[in-house]
């Protein structure tokens, strides 16, 4: 049996899933939340069983020793279903990592060297990584990045019109984010579609709480919306996406405030959090639909943004074969969809209402029959990507 143990280690939460490979089977799966926090949540899901308990998390070593815990108590237990591989994903590769990537001790460095380009991210996801290979001290450990797939955008795509050399000296360019989520999602539409993944052009729609939004061209990523960051693009759960970098000055000339300071207001308090109360999709809609104006004003703020960088990469991409919504907004929010793509049936882009309006349930097509744009949702599996992708490297430096 190959079983792949997937984490996914962010700033206050460890997810992981044990994969079986041979029919790529969720096995068993966790979400350790609320890390560093008083009273952190654990949830373990093997087969029918869900355990569910409420503990002090205090860092991700611990975070750790819980999920083998889980393991050994709620099953399976390492005996039976010992992980060959353990993939792990990392946010940020810069312009060292093209791909996934053996970890060892010179590749933690570089990891850790990153940080300052994904600072909420890169730290997190190496702190897991540190305590996995303490754990799983004989097996590879794979490091998948967010990354990766945008190392295709060009230079005209990823330079900022910012001073060469202060550019080039503190490495800032556009990364990108997410792109385990886009390459999965334009792999799988193609599939779904029967369309040569070479040949098709798809906008994805990643919109979970972090957001982006990506054009692939036949399988390679020529845009995207997160930049050096995850911060910059589409107006996310609660972070600002695209904002006039003067304001950043401006807060800080008239209002005191220190680096450390918009640091949270711009990734911690803004969004539709700043805007409505809550970063929520669900309460967002539910509150507008109600009649409520902060609600409905927050919504249409977070669509306008999202109808920017559509538009923008439907003349990317010469016109698109495919829009795919994914992530967790994107996959059942009937309302964010409509008001997203509404009003462009003049590009070709036909939402059928009523095949909208569906609960989720898997991939599926949403267009009217008639829609040159053929959109669908598809709904996105990150740790799935990564396994495969872990598996693949392990297995090519094996061998
Ligand atoms: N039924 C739903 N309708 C609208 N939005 C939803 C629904 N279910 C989940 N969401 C949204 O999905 C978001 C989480 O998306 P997810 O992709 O899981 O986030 P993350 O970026 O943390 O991985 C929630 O904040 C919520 O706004
Ligand atoms: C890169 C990023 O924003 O990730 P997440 O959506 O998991 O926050
Ligand atoms: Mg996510």
């Amino acid at each position: 049996m190959t079983v792949v143990l997937v984490v996914n280690s962010g700033s206050s939460s460890l997810k992981y899933q044990l994969i079986d490979m041979r029919d790529e089977r969720v096995l068993a799966s966790g979400l350790i939340e609320r890390i560093g926090e008083p009273t952190g949540a654990v949830v373990h899901k093997y087969g029918d069983d869900k355990t569910e308990q409420e503990a002090e998390i205090t860092d991700h070593d611990y975070a750790f020793d819980i999920m083998m815990q889980n393991f050994e108590d709620f099953g399976p237990s390492m005996a039976d279903a010992a992980p060959a591989v353990v993939g792990h994903r990392i946010v940020q590769g810069g312009r060292r990592f093209f791909g996934p990537t053996i970890i060892d001790q010179a590749i933690e460095q570089d990891i850790e060297e990153l940080i300052p380009l994904a600072p909420l991210h890169n730290g997190p996801n190496l702190a897991g990584v540190r305590a996995a290979r303490r754990v799983f001290a004989d097996i590879p450990h794979v490091a998948v990045f967010d990354t990766a797939f945008h190392t295709t955008l060009s230079d005209a795509a990823s330079y900022y019109a910012l001073n060469r050399e202060v550019a080039a000296k503190y490495r800032v360019r556009k990364y990108g984010a997410h792109g385990t989520s886009h390459k999965y999602v334009s792999e799988t539409a193609a599939k779904f579609l029967d369309r040569p993944y070479e040949e098709l052009r798809t906008v994805v729609l990643h919109i979970g709480n972090g957001a982006s939004a990506c054009a692939v061209d036949g399988g390679k990523s020529i845009e995207t919306s997160m930049g050096m960051t995850p911060l910059e693009g589409l107006v996310m759960g609660t972070r600002t996406g695209d904002i006039d970098p003067a304001v950043l000055f401006h807060l800080h000339r008239k209002g005191g405030y220190t680096v450390e300071d918009l640091d949270k207001l711009l990734n911690k308090q803004s969004g539709l959090l700043g805007l409505t109360g809550t970063n929520d999709v669900r309460d967002v809609t539910a509150r507008a639909a109600a009649g409520d104006a902060l609600a409905e004003l927050g919504l249409e703020v977070y669509v306008h943004r999202l109808r920017h960088y559509i538009g923008a990469y439907l003349v990317a991409l010469q016109g698109a074969d495919v829009i795919a919504w994914c992530g967790g907004v994107g996959e059942n929010s009937v309302e964010v969809r409509k008001r997203a793509l509404a009003g462009m049936e003049w590009l070709g882009v036909e939402l059928d209402a009523q095949r909208n309006a569906e609960p989720n349930h898997g991939i599926r097509e949403i267009s009217t029959d008639s829609s040159r744009v053929r959109v669908l949702v598809v709904p996105t599996d990150e740790e799935l990507e990564i396994a495969r992708q872990s598996l693949q490297a392990a297995g090519t430096t094996a061998g």
